[in-house]
């Protein structure tokens, strides 16, 4: 593996010197394999939106789908030949006469089209699926390649199921269909079943046994069942082929294809030992990621590889302060390559204080010292409890601590409400002040907010009067944390109080001692201390 020799060159690779760059076709099939996984159906509209994003992106070929298949299927082809430009678009056919005159039908009006003509080699696809021998296999697939070729001149053969198939057998299938006119001969690993060695060896192997294989551009086809679909591509790669057919988020029949994104930015990011390149507009990736999640409704996963939501998220501190140093002690890629926007730096239970202090400064906050020590401790207490903090918790957290009196009299240890439609609402409050725990317990006011009020005032022994009370939701979701902001008259003078927390009776009663505290400090409404606008 060749080391980087400085931070920058690990996402800056070059091509190996004096190596030239071998160009590799994308082939996708998104619309056609992709289509075949289960609930991933697309309408016509839908099937167009996506070939114009694949040809946008810069794809050399789109199989647009099985035009025999259904009339919807012919007519999306058909479609897609008539209005796609910049790309190849293929049709998928079965070794037979009917099967190639409709694809041939719905591909005519394209500029550039290709016939994709199948048939199994194995033996156990030989035996039990078409109960063929070999001879007919191959009689079989030189007739059908021979109909192709009279159509157009861009036929492509794949003998199903090839990486299962005998060498000899597969050796003298692809010589004849060569022969017959194929163009491309893919050689699909049907059921994900090989390994990278595996695959390599057999492009080899074709490469030295097969005498006309230079006429024909060889391809790949891999299907992820043991989760080998990508390194298998780029296995066949390594081993003589010149496209590789993959899909968008990996979709496909079961286990689903080679994920195209993977397949582009593999070759992208690491051109100093492979030395090939695509004609992929890699910025595409995640916008035409999003746009087939959305039209076949299967979802990517959070952790997926390029285009999921974490590809670029960082939530834990040591990474966070890595990124926040130096961009690539934990990304080998950059974000904006792919089509994300930027690097997501996430706030949650594992963060430290230099990715806090960094967001608080993006909102308007600077933090050091005892501050930011503060803030940190009670931003782990609320992480503990929430799964993510957005920006409007750490703005109430600051707010909190800002505004909050230097040393605090009262504290909060505990509390607990019971409420109901038809009982009056009982709350149990327990505070902490100068070393000792005073716990009162009321069953009054009109809901638990104004018990807390009144639990607070009879142990503090701090009148009241309400002027003003909000709780707000400072973020989204059902986990949001609710600040509560209050002004308070004691003695004809008026007090703020803010509190935050998941709990809005916390936070209302967090707010209570907060302007109590004030109270004792002597702050009122007009000496608050400065708060910075975020
Ligand atoms: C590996 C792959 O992804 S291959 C592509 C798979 N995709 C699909 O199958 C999706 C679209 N398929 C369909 O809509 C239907 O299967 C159709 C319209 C193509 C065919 O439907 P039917 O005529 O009802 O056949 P059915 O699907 O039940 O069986 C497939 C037939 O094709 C035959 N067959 C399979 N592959 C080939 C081939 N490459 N060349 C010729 N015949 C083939 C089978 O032996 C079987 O023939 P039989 O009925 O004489 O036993
Ligand atoms: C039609 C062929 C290429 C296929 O999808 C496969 O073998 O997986
Ligand atoms: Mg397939």
């Amino acid at each position: 593996m060749s080391e980087p020799t400085s931070a920058a060159d690990s996402s800056a690779t070059e091509p190996t010197p004096g190596v030239a760059t071998r160009h590799i076709r994308i082939f996708d099939t998104t619309l056609r394999d992709g289509e075949q996984s289960p609930g991933a159906s697309m309408n016509l509209a839908e099937k167009l939106e996506v070939a114009a994003a694949l040809a946008d992106m810069g794809v050399d070929v789109i199989e647009a789908g099985f035009p025999i298949a259904s009339p919807g299927d012919f007519e999306a082809v058909r479609q897609i030949a008539a209005t796609v430009r910049g790309s190849t678009i293929c049709g998928l056919a079965r070794c037979n006469e009917k099967d190639i005159d409709r694809a041939w039908e719905a591909l005519k009006v394209a500029p550039s089209s290709r016939i994709h003509v199948f048939l199994a080699t194995s033996a156990i696809h030989r035996q039990f699926k078409l109960r063929m021998s070999t001879d007919e296999i191959v009689e079989r697939a030189i007739a059908g390649v021979k109909r192709a070729a009279t159509h157009c001149d861009d036929v492509e053969f794949s003998p199903e199921d090839a990486c299962r198939t005998e060498h000899d057998f597969l050796c003298r299938v692809v010589e004849a269909a060569i022969d017959a006119g194929a163009t491309t001969i893919n050689v699909p690993d049907t059921v994900g079943y090989a390994t990278p060695e595996e695959v390599l060896e057999r492009f080899q192997m074709l490469c030295n046994r097969v005498p006309n294989i230079d006429k024909a551009v060889l391809s790949t086809h891999c299907h992820n069942d043991l989760g080998m679909a990508v390194a298998n591509s780029l296995a066949a790669v390594a081993g003589g082929a010149g496209q590789i057919e993959c899909t968008i988020n990996g979709i496909g029949e079961r286990a689903g294809n080679a994920a195209l994104e993977e397949i582009v930015m593999a070759i992208q990011t690491r051109k100093d030992c492979l030395n090939l390149s695509t004609g992929i507009n890699s910025r595409r990736l995640v916008p035409v990621s999003r746009l087939v999640s959305k039209t076949t409704g299967i979802h990517v996963q959070r952790n997926k590889a390029i285009v999921g939501r974490n590809a670029f998220a960082h939530e834990s501190g040591i990474h966070q302060d890595g990124m926040l140093k130096e961009r690539s002690t934990y990304e080998i890629m950059s974000p904006e390559e792919v089509g994300f926007a930027k690097t997501d730096l996430v706030l949650g239970k594992h963060s430290g204080r230099a990715a806090l202090a960094d967001r608080a400064k993006q909102l308007g906050f600077t933090l050091s010292g005892e501050q930011l020590q503060e803030v940190f401790e009670s931003f782990k207490v609320l992480a503990d409890k929430k799964k993510e903090i957005y920006d409007g918790d750490i703005v109430a957290l600051v707010q909190q601590q800002i505004s909050g009196p230097e040393t605090s009299q009262w504290s909060l240890l505990d509390y607990e409400v019971t409420s109901s439609r038809s009982q009056t609402p009982r709350v149990r409050v327990t505070l902490g002040h100068a070393g000792q725990e005073f716990t009162e317990q009321v069953e009054q006011g009109d809901g638990p907010i104004d018990a807390a009020f009144w639990a607070v005032e009879k142990i503090t022994g701090i009148e009241l009067v309400c002027k003003d009370f909000r709780v707000r939701s400072a973020t989204l979701g059902r986990d949001a944390i609710g600040e509560a902001n209050l002004e308070v008259e004691h003695k004809g003078r008026t007090y703020r109080g803010v509190g935050v927390s998941t709990d809005s009776v916390e936070s209302t009663i967090l707010a209570i001692l907060n302007a109590i505290d004030r109270i004792a400090s002597g702050k009122t409404d007009g000496e608050e201390n400065n708060l910075p606008q975020p």
